[in-house]
């Protein structure tokens, strides 16, 4: 069958979740194919040298540093977008316009990078909002990992009340599950894993305040 007909049915859980509680976890939100053929592109464009190591903090004084962010990044860009990546493109395409339809956030577009986290690396406690830049609406992230097991590690904790540290929920990177939630609002952090833990992250964005 082909995705897209696959994912239709989540696109209202996902708007009324995000709406009712600003986050959602979705098992199975593309099927293992689909999430293979990304996971191919992903590692195919880490053997050739293209993923780079994330830095932290702004664009004026990017930082690399093991102990907030250990994970190798690769934006995706539209023109250079294959087939799978343009399949899924589409599909957050109708999710950004339920998302606007139903919260009037005025998301404009995604913004995507695959993320290879080796084994060990962390992402520490934060927000995906920088400070004074409040484009990143929504986060989402699609896990690309077949067969992961609780043991490997790597969850996704996701804090629910702020910086506090409980309560929080876990999410386990298994290929295909996409979780979703408001990017000024949730705090949360990528646990290490023993083994390599392979992702799609993106941001749906707000235009900016226009330049003067
Ligand atoms: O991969 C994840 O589970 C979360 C990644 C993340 O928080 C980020 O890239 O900002
Ligand atoms: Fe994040």
């Amino acid at each position: 069958m082909p995705p897209f007909e696959t994912v239709s049915q989540y696109f209202d859980l996902i708007t009324d979740n995000i709406a009712n509680q600003g986050y959602v976890i979705v098992p199975g939100f593309l099927p293992d194919d689909f999430i293979h053929a990304l996971r191919d592109e992903a590692l195919a464009l880490h053997e050739a040298g293209r993923l780079k190591r994330a830095t932290v903090g702004k664009a004026e004084n990017n930082q690399l540093d093991n102990k907030v962010r250990g994970d190798l990044i690769h934006w995706l860009e539209h023109t250079q977008a294959s087939p799978v990546q343009r399949e899924f493109s589409a599909i957050m395409e109708t999710l950004r316009e339920s998302l606007n339809r139903h919260l009037f956030l005025g998301l404009f577009e995604l913004e995507n990078h695959f993320a290879i986290y080796p084994p060990g690396a962390i992402y520490n406690k934060h927000l995906d909002q920088f400070r004074g830049n409040e484009e990143r609406q929504v986060t989402c992230i699609l896990y690309l990992n077949e067969d992961w097991k609780a043991e490997y590690g790597g969850q996704l904790r996701l804090y629910l009340d702020g910086k506090e540290p409980e309560p929080y929920i876990d999410t386990v990177p298994l290929g295909g599950t996409l979780v979703a939630f408001l990017s000024g609002r949730f705090w949360h952090e990528v646990l290490p894993a023993s083994q390599p833990r392979i992702s799609l992250t993106g941001w749906f964005r707000k235009r900016g305040p226009s330049l003067p």
